[in-house]
């Protein structure tokens, strides 16, 4: 076996090194840890995780400031084999967002062998030769050392075979918050010099609008996600103040659709007599109240968008 580099420590930090400011962005199968792994790196939600895949649709962004540097996060969704007219869209968006960033964290979770699904992304990711990779091995406290040793080997050959060189291997659990530290020490000299790039305090620049429909979206799956697995999007109309209100005493009203595919969901999302739905707007109220921080009135519909994913027109109004 060659020279293979696995983290543990960080770097000795030089003593005037220079400000640095750049993007970074996670990749892998679905479940791979990506938006938990985010999560964890900006210390407050911004991203929605689910233990279900491809629930990160859109693009969100964490933002890490450190005195030293402002390690922005992007959030792809997952790349995947396109079935659907959605799905190579989607994988354009990943695509895209990887020829932009900086630095590229591949997730490779501890606990599951290297299968298909990673060599296609792997393939893809040898393909973008400048952007510097680093192979994150995510969920680390699901195993033993001994599988983390083979994991870690495996990462390294898998490089090789596909002709790079991982910038770094780093296990991590964002969950036992292991070496989350260490990956941001490790990421942050991979990014280009300059001054921060957004003010301080900012954690994401996702449109509040989309953020919010995310929030109704992942509501409106609980428990519902075998049943309907891809078949919601939901779209928010219209956030606006409450006029006429004391200024103590402020109201958010948000109208929104939520989008199914066919008639018969119908029920499903609504629920007998209205029930699941009434109790989707109240937990997303809550979510969305604690999000802006501001009391909120949330008014939503259930509309049959048929067949929206195969649509080029129904998809762009619902923003792909
Ligand atoms: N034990 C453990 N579980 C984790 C860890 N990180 C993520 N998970 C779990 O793995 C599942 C998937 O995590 P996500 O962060 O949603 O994965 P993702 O890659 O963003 O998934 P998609 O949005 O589907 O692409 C969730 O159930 C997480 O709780 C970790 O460090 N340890």
């Amino acid at each position: 076996m060659g020279r293979m580099s696995v983290r543990t420590q960080s770097p000795e930090p030089s003593e005037q090194a220079a400000h640095r400011a750049g993007f970074a962005c996670f990749v892998g199968r679905p479940n791979a840890g990506k938006s938990t792994l985010t999560n964890a790196l900006v210390g407050k939600k911004v991203a929605i995780t689910s233990n279900r895949p491809q629930t990160t649709r859109h693009t969100v962004r964490g933002i890490v400031h450190r005195p030293e540097a402002q390690l922005i996060l992007v959030d792809t969704p997952g790349l995947h084999k396109p079935r659907t007219l959605l799905g190579e869209r989607l994988n354009d968006v990943v695509r895209a967002t990887w020829a932009e960033v900086d630095v590229i964290g591949f997730c490779l979770p501890a606990n599951e062998k290297l299968g298909p699904g990673d060599r296609f992304i792997a393939k893809e990711l040898a393909s973008i030769k400048k952007t510097p990779k680093i192979a994150i091995v995510t969920k680390t406290d699901l195993v033993d050392s001994k599988a983390l040793a083979e994991q870690l080997i495996a990462i390294d050959q898998l490089g090789k075979e596909l002709g790079f060189e991982w910038a770094e291997i780093v296990p991590v659990s964002a969950v036992g918050e292991k070496q989350v530290d260490l990956l941001a020490d490790l990421l942050v000299p991979l990014l280009p010099e300059g001054p921060a790039l957004y003010p301080e305090g900012d954690l994401t620049d996702e449109p509040e609008q989309v953020m919010v429909a995310e929030l109704i979206r992942e509501a409106a799956l609980e428990g519902v996600r075998d049943e309907l697995p891809h078949s919601i999007a939901v779209v928010v109309e219209e956030m606006l103040p409450r006029e006429d209100r004391p200024a103590d005493k402020p109201l958010l009203d948000i109208h929104a659709f939520v989008y199914i595919e066919r008639p018969s969901q119908k029920g499903i999302i609504i629920g007998p007599k209205g029930k699941r739905l009434k109790d989707v707007g109240i937990k997303s109220r809550q979510q969305i109240e604690a999000l802006l921080g501001t009391p909120v009135y949330l008014d939503l519909h259930v509309k049959v968008a048929k067949d929206w994913q195969r649509d080029p027109r129904q998809l762009r109004k619902l923003g792909f």
